[in-house]
């Protein structure tokens, strides 16, 4: 079964908007509502491709109270979480707030956590187990940098990464776990990595989840693209048969962009 030419999809497409440090608690609003009545306005099944945004932590409160209270159907997530329960931390959030908070899941390991807050492999691991801990679904970012990518190294690289995101995990963990390819030489430089890139990683990604769980639990997990994705792109990597969705960042702040993104199929070729 393919994406490309029939539209079914062997796994529920997931169309994620990272706003990073964007939009303010009220502006948070206003975004989201002109998103629904946007994806409303198109009759988007909501049940056939999910739409989840990650908001700052600031805002979060404001969109659970926006998305229970208008019966919204879009999901969202924080953009971090400490690995701890609770105590002396300073400037951290937990797995327990937010999923007090209403979220279905929670960034792990973005790539500007990883460079701009030094954050290891290991780390991330217990932060994906603390999401785990508090029924958050972890979205584990893992992808290689310019160098490495010129090295012809991206694939073992992404696949380390990969390999020590996920120690320790059970298979049924697993099987709700989504992953996020970001080549971070393609992250907000307009620079995409082609669809067979995308694909040819994921694939990869998806062998790996095989060997280190099965192959059955490999194919529940939804594998994401992200770097630069914008509606005129989003089609063309979508297509590709283990592309289970976007993450995308930039264009995740202009609603008409970012409900074009989530409405891909309008862009598929199909026959
Ligand atoms: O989380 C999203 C990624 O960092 C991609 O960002 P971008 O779409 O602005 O390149």
């Amino acid at each position: 079964m393919t994406t490309s030419t029939n539209g079914v999809f062997d796994r529920r497409p997931l169309i994620a908007g990272n706003w990073k440090m964007n939009l303010d608690h009220v502006q948070a609003i206003t975004f989201l509502q002109k998103l629904a009545w946007t994806l409303d306005d198109a009759n988007h099944d909501f049940g056939r491709v999910e739409v989840s945004v990650f908001p700052p932590f600031t805002d979060l409160r404001g969109v659970q109270t926006l998305v229970k209270g208008d019966d919204l159907p879009v999901v969202y997530g924080g953009q971090d979480l400490s690995p701890h329960e609770s105590g002396a931390y300073t400037g951290d959030i937990s797995g327990q707030f937010l999923k007090r908070l209403g979220c279905a899941y929670v960034l792990v390991g973005h790539s500007e956590r990883r460079t701009l807050h030094a954050e290891s492999d290991e780390l991330l691991n217990t932060k994906v187990h603390a999401a785990y801990r508090h029924d958050l679904v972890p979205v584990l970012c893992v992808g290689e940098g310019l160098e490495i990518r010129q090295a012809g190294t991206h694939v073992e690289h992404t696949l380390e990464q990969l390999r020590r995101g996920v120690a320790g995990l059970d298979a049924g963990q697993a099987a709700r776990l989504v992953v996020a390819y970001e080549p971070v030489w393609a992250i907000g430089t307009g620079e995409v990595a082609g669809p067979q890139d995308a694909q040819e990683m994921c694939a990869a990604i998806r062998a790996e989840l095989g060997e280190l769980f099965d192959g059955d639990t490999a194919a529940k997990i939804r594998l994401l693209y992200g770097g630069s994705v914008k509606a005129a792109n989003a089609g063309s990597i979508l297509k590709e048969r283990d592309v289970d969705g976007v993450l995308v960042g930039g264009a995740s702040l202009d609603v008409s962009e970012f409900a074009s993104i989530v409405r891909f199929e309008q862009h598929l070729v199909t026959g």
